[in-house]
């Protein structure tokens, strides 16, 4: 908490010692008041946001993130997808969608983010990026930042948002990442996919301050292949970063998975019981054993925060 918000807490508290006894009017206020500040917390209770990362192009985020929240879906809960891989994004591709406006038609304010909503199978919610749009590519951090805002408006937020981030290490990836409850970095076999998930990691850790990140190896042969890979991500991280790194599962290399692009459909959906949907469902068991996220404080944007105060620097 800032030093103000520290000074402006101790003032109410002293205030509710000093003050007088509050006329029914302001009783009613105030009870009005701590009902949307209950509203608020609720809000930031009901939904957690997880976004999948990785550094390198083309290491399976746009799969892995398509495929878990698809499993979750399967599994009864309430997902909604963003797809923030802004101005080349192709979630609606993966999943057989044809949406008619994109991110840039809200921030130019000519819809708002429920009307960017479409529904896949099984009731996933996918809120489109946008593809060959210039402007979306080029996007600023105050716009990157009114999209996480925009998240504060809707009227049912989900049990869960599956936020999928472009390639690299801009400042668009991390502000998406940082704005999440949980961060899942997706890793492949090859020595430039834990190059980058490392610079990701770092740029994170020390200059938005997270510091637990979940681990999925794609592509791989076997389980004890993506345990090393791992491992060798969680070693070098120990040396030099102070941050957690949980091992969070893996996904198989698959063939299944380009047919499941080729039908415009989920693996988990179309083929449920091929190796990599088993991989996928694992990976949605793992998130109901997380515990409650860290809700994010007051100093950060963040996703269903509740409040629409810039963070310095953003
Ligand atoms: N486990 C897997 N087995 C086989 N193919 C896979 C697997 N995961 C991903 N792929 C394939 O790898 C390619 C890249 O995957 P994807 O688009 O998900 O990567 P990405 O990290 O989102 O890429 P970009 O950063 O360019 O958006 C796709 O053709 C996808 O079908």
């Amino acid at each position: 908490m800032s030093e103000a918000m520290q000074v402006n807490q101790a003032a109410g508290l002293q205030n509710l010692f000093t003050s007088p006894a509050p006329s029914p009017r302001e009783e009613r206020d105030i009870y009005h008041q701590a009902a949307s500040l209950r509203r608020v917390s609720q809000k930031r209770r009901t939904t957690r946001t997880i976004a999948v990362a990785g550094g390198k192009g083309g290491v399976g985020k746009t799969t892995v993130a398509v495929n878990l929240a698809m499993s979750m879906a399967m599994a009864g809960k309430d997902v909604m997808l963003l797809d923030a891989d802004m101005g080349v994004a192709n979630i609606d591709v993966h999943l057989g969608l044809s949406p008619t406006r994109h991110i840039g038609h809200l921030l130019e304010g000519h819809c708002t983010l429920q009307d960017l909503i479409l529904t896949a199978q099984n009731g996933l919610k996918v809120v489109p990026g946008g593809s060959g749009v210039r402007r979306l590519a080029k996007m600023g951090n105050g716009e990157h930042a009114a999209v996480i805002r925009a998240f504060d408006e809707l009227i049912q937020p989900p049990e869960l948002l599956i936020v999928d981030t472009s390639a690299g290490v801009a400042d668009n990836v991390a502000m998406f990442a940082a704005a999440a409850d949980d961060v899942v970095i997706v890793v492949c076999d090859e020595l430039a996919s834990l190059t980058d998930a490392y610079a990701l990691i770092k740029i994170l850790a020390h200059d938005f301050g997270v510091r637990r990140f979940r681990v999925v190896a794609n592509m791989v042969r076997q389980a004890s292949d993506a345990k090393k890979l791992y491992e060798k991500l969680a070693r070098v991280c120990g040396r030099f970063l102070d941050v957690a790194l949980d091992y969070m599962g893996m996904v198989p290399h698959d063939e299944w998975l380009r047919q499941a692009i080729r039908r415009q459909g989920a693996v988990v959906d179309l083929w449920p019981s091929s190796r990599a949907a088993l991989g996928f469902k694992q990976l949605a068991g793992a998130v109901d054993t997380w515990g409650e996220p860290a809700y994010p404080d007051l100093g950060r944007i963040a996703f269903f925060s509740g409040q629409s105060v810039p963070a310095a620097g953003w």
